[in-house]
């Protein structure tokens, strides 16, 4: 008998386990490992995985051995392989989510809905003349670029499965579907000129008759490339019809083509060559080579300076694994996914480069994705998700600003892209480049403190440091000079604006050079207070403060996107002193434009950003030098590379210092060195400006003297003492209901579970001290943000360290209390090594 084991797509605990189907003969070839199946579930039918083959059913869904059957395939490629399937089964025991919820991270969304597939031969193939096994009308209608049903395949030709998956793998076929109402294998009728003597010679058989079709073979012989009928109609100023009778008399070749939806289309990409690498960038970038030669699935922790050349260094590995015969993929940052970063990998890659983010169009990211499947395109530069790009043979994945929080997922899963990249690096014996020039404190510590590898039990990859401490052709780092606001006060300086900061800015208008100015808070005031009774306006369904925003005139919630009217008297005790306070990027806006008539300001930010392209717009008109400042959130501080800018100032140093998250000192350290590496980056020299009402604070103090060292000793000393990672390990369990009382013996019972469970194992249940395995647990509490949506949230903190199975015991846990929680109706969330504290 010939069994599948499937996943249904139901993210629920209790089917998270797979269930037995038999496969019915028609079905016998097109199933897989990574197959997506139809399946009988009760008396519906569901999608799911097929994640086995086994050769003696076990378990089939109505219990026992008698299978049901499966009902269909729906693709003719499975779109995951069974190395996907793999780390799929890795991620839900890492993470503790249902196998499901992995798998399902890893489908670009088009797949996950129910779709009619087709098959096709792509432009300019033809079937290959050694295949004889299907049908002469199936052939010739493929050859004819049409596209044919995958049901129709499934239907007529069982045993044709394995050579037609073999051509999709190869590319010699291509599999679409509808996206967005359309399907990518777009047939767009294409003219094909052929020889040049053969079009002169239907020139002269033409004589004097018809003057548009003799154009538009001139047109071709001038110009000898493939082009849409509709194109070369327009080009000659002519109709359809004129091309089409070329066509009906063999003078050109008229064929359908498959277009792909691509996002940058349109767009050339200067074609660049690998530079001559510095003996520092020759240096870091020699072992990689080695890596990945030797096929060793080695971490590289690249730690260089902002501007020190990491990207060249990224590109020649590339360059290295393709040579090979071998893929790679690019992580970045979302919001450094602007054309200056696809421009550097498109340049040195041309076509072989696909391109992934969440920007694009559905239609887009399939397509891109089927690029990558199909063999199209070797490298694949993109976010995080990218990191399950369908490839087979991984040499390289590269992880840029390592440290960014979007590599963490905060939705189920909620994963961590660096450590599924080394997990895949370690099945495709792929090498990893974790690049930063502020690594996270814990891929610092685990490439340069070996001595407390105890601590970070259950991380199975230890980097080599590979450092790169000074710019290219030893441009120096800014200058990075504090201002202490609380001075400026004293000397009566009430602006937002230190008098540094606006002689700065008055210098730079003057040269016409550019400015970058960062306030990592968007809206107009940050908080709105009465100053008769004290009230603040907050969020009637969230325990958070709303944002007042000038245009539309209303104060928003930023977690929920509540609005209101702004109010013209305090509702408490209708005083009309009532009063905007904070500053947000729109008042540093409106500011500007008073203090400094005439300046000409971009500002990107959330609001600034929401249409498609508006990112690219914004910062192409300022590389352009349509504007003197880029005034921004975070968004402006990530990976970009203007040349004439050499002031960058820094509102509001520290208002993320006090955030209630260990990590805050480290992110400020991050955002201010990389905002402050935007300066100064060519010929020009840079100069940062940091306001700040805590100078003396060790993290901006470290980011003034371009100190990582300093800013992590202190850092992990502190940490070290607490017992917060890298020296112990969190789990964080968030309950979440509309009664309070409920949250709190729910979140009693798990928290008592866990540690009845320490205690039975031996487990000592302080962390901070000693040293050996403990753990602790902590809550329930109200969370740091205590209501959300109308919901009320409680956490409790599994913190431990050394060898402790703290994900198991959670996972045996909620396992334990599956039936409890399901009856009380509350949602459970587990976040392991969460990243955001709040
Ligand atoms: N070997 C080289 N020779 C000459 N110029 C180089 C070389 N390597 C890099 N550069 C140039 O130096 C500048 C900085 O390099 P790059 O942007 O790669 O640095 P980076 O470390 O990735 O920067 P950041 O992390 O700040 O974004 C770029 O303009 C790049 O073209
Ligand atoms: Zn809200």
């Amino acid at each position: 008998m010939s069994v599948a084991r499937v996943i249904v797509d139901v993210p629920s605990r209790d089917t998270d386990r797979p269930f037995d189907y038999s496969i019915p003969e028609r079905l016998r070839g097109w199933t897989e490992v990574g197959s997506r199946v139809a399946v009988p579930f009760g008396n519906r039918t569901l999608q799911g995985i097929v994640v086995g083959l086994p050769d003696e059913p076990e378990a089939g869904p109505a219990g026992g051995r008698r299978l049901k059957e499966l009902i269909d395939v729906l693709d003719a490629l499975p779109p995951l392989s069974a190395e996907l399937v793999e780390l799929g089964e890795w991620m839900s025991r890492r993470w503790v989510c249902p196998l499901t919820v992995a798998l399902q991270a890893m489908l670009p969304s088009a797949l996950k809905g129910k779709a009619e597939k087709y098959i096709s031969l792509p432009h300019g193939r033809t079937w290959p003349s050694e295949l004889l096994l299907v049908d002469a009308g199936f052939r010739a209608l493929l050859e004819r670029g049409a596209p044919v049903k995958l049901s129709y395949l499934l239907e007529h030709y069982p045993q044709e499965a394995d050579t037609i998956k073999r051509m999709l793998r190869s590319g010699e076929l291509t599999e679409s579907q509808k996206v967005e109402d359309r399907l990518s294998v777009r047939t767009v009728l294409t003219v094909f000129p052929r020889s040049e003597e053969a079009m002169r010679a239907a020139i002269a058989e033409l004589g004097k008759r018809a003057p548009k079709q003799r154009e538009a073979l001139e047109f071709l012989i001038a110009r000898p490339e493939p082009i849409p009928q509709q194109q070369l109609a327009e080009a000659v100023k002519t109709t359809i019809g004129t091309v089409k009778a070329l066509g009906d008399k063999g003078w050109v070749d008229i064929r359908p083509v498959e277009e792909d939806r691509d996002p940058y289309a349109g767009r050339s990409f200067a074609p660049t060559k690998p530079m001559e690498l510095t003996p520092a960038q020759r240096s870091a970038y020699e072992p990689i080579a080695a890596a990945i030669r030797e096929e060793r699935s080695e971490v590289f922790l690249l730690h260089g300076v902002t501007g020190s050349g990491k990207t060249e260094i990224y590109l020649q590995a590339i360059q290295t694994s393709l040579t090979l015969g071998k893929e790679a993929i690019v992580l970045v940052p979302e919001i450094a996914l602007t054309p200056q970063m696809v421009e550097r990998f498109k340049g040195r890659f041309g076509e072989r480069v696909a391109v992934m983010h969440s920007r694009l169009s559905n239609g887009e990211r399939y397509d891109e994705w089927r690029k990558i499947r199909e063999g199209r395109a070797q490298v694949v530069v993109g976010a995080r998700s990218a990191i399950f790009a369908p490839f087979a043979r991984i040499g390289l994945i590269v992880i840029d600003e390592e440290h960014e929080t979007t590599y963490k997922q905060e939705e189920s899963p909620k994963y961590h892209a660096r450590d599924v990249a080394a997990e895949r690096a370690r099945l495709h014996g792929a090498a990893v480049v974790l690049g930063s020039a502020t690594p996270s404190l814990e891929t610092y510590s685990a490439a340069v403190l070996p001595g407390d590898r105890d601590a970070a039990a259950g991380r199975s990859w230890t980097p080599v440091y590979v450092p790169l401490p000074e710019r290219v052709a030893a441009r120096p780092l800014p200058k990075v000079s504090l201002v202490d606001m609380r001075e400026e006060l004293r000397l009566g300086n009430r602006a937002m604006f230190s008098r540094a900061l606006s002689q700065g800015i008055e210098d730079r208008l003057g040269r016409q050079e550019q400015i970058v100015l960062l306030l990592n808070r968007r809206g107009y005031s940050t908080f709105v207070m009465c100053r008769s009774c004290g009230y603040t306006a907050s969020c009637p369904h969230c325990d958070i403060a709303l944002t007042y925003h000038r245009g539309s005139n209303n104060l928003r919630c930023h977690y929920c996107g509540y609005a209101e009217r702004e109010p013209e008297a305090c509702p408490s005790c209708q005083s009309p002193h009532i009063r905007f306070f904070g500053t947000g990027t729109q008042k540093v806006e409106e500011a500007l434009a008073n203090t400094f008539p005439g300046i000409r300001v971009i500002r990107m930010d959330v609001d600034t950003t929401t249409e498609k392209g508006s990112h690219e717009k914004w910062l192409s008109q300022f590389r352009d030098r349509k504007a003197d400042v880029l005034l921004g959130t975070q968004m402006v501080a990530k990976g970009l590379d203007f040349p004439l800018v050499t002031l960058v100032g820094v509102l509001a140093a520290d208002s993320a210092l006090k955030l209630p998250d260990f990590r805050s000192p480290e992110r400020t350290f991050q955002l201010l060195t990389q905002v402050a590496g935007r300066a100064g980056r060519h010929e020009l020299p840079g100069e940062v400006i940091i306001q700040t009402y805590e100078p003396e604070h060790p993290c901006i103090a470290a980011v003034q003297g371009h100190d990582y060292a300093a800013f992590t000793e202190q850092e992990l000393r502190h940490r070290r003492v607490l017992g917060y990672p890298p020296f112990g390990r969190l789990i964080t369990i968030t309950l979440s209901h509309e009664q309070v009382p409920l949250l709190h013996t729910l979140g009693e019972s798990i928290a008592s579970k866990l540690r009845a469970r320490a205690a039975s194992e031996g487990v000592r249940q302080t962390v901070a001290s000693g040293t050996g395995a403990s753990l602790e647990v902590l809550g329930p509490v109200p969370s740091p943000i205590p209501r959300l949506k109308d919901r009320y949230r409680y956490q409790c903190m599994v913190k431990y360290r050394g060898e402790v199975d703290a994900v198991g015991w959670t996972a045996d846990a909620l396992r334990e209390l599956a039936e409890t929680i399901k009856r009380s109706g509350a949602t459970v969330g587990v976040d392991v090594d969460p990243q955001m504290m709040l």
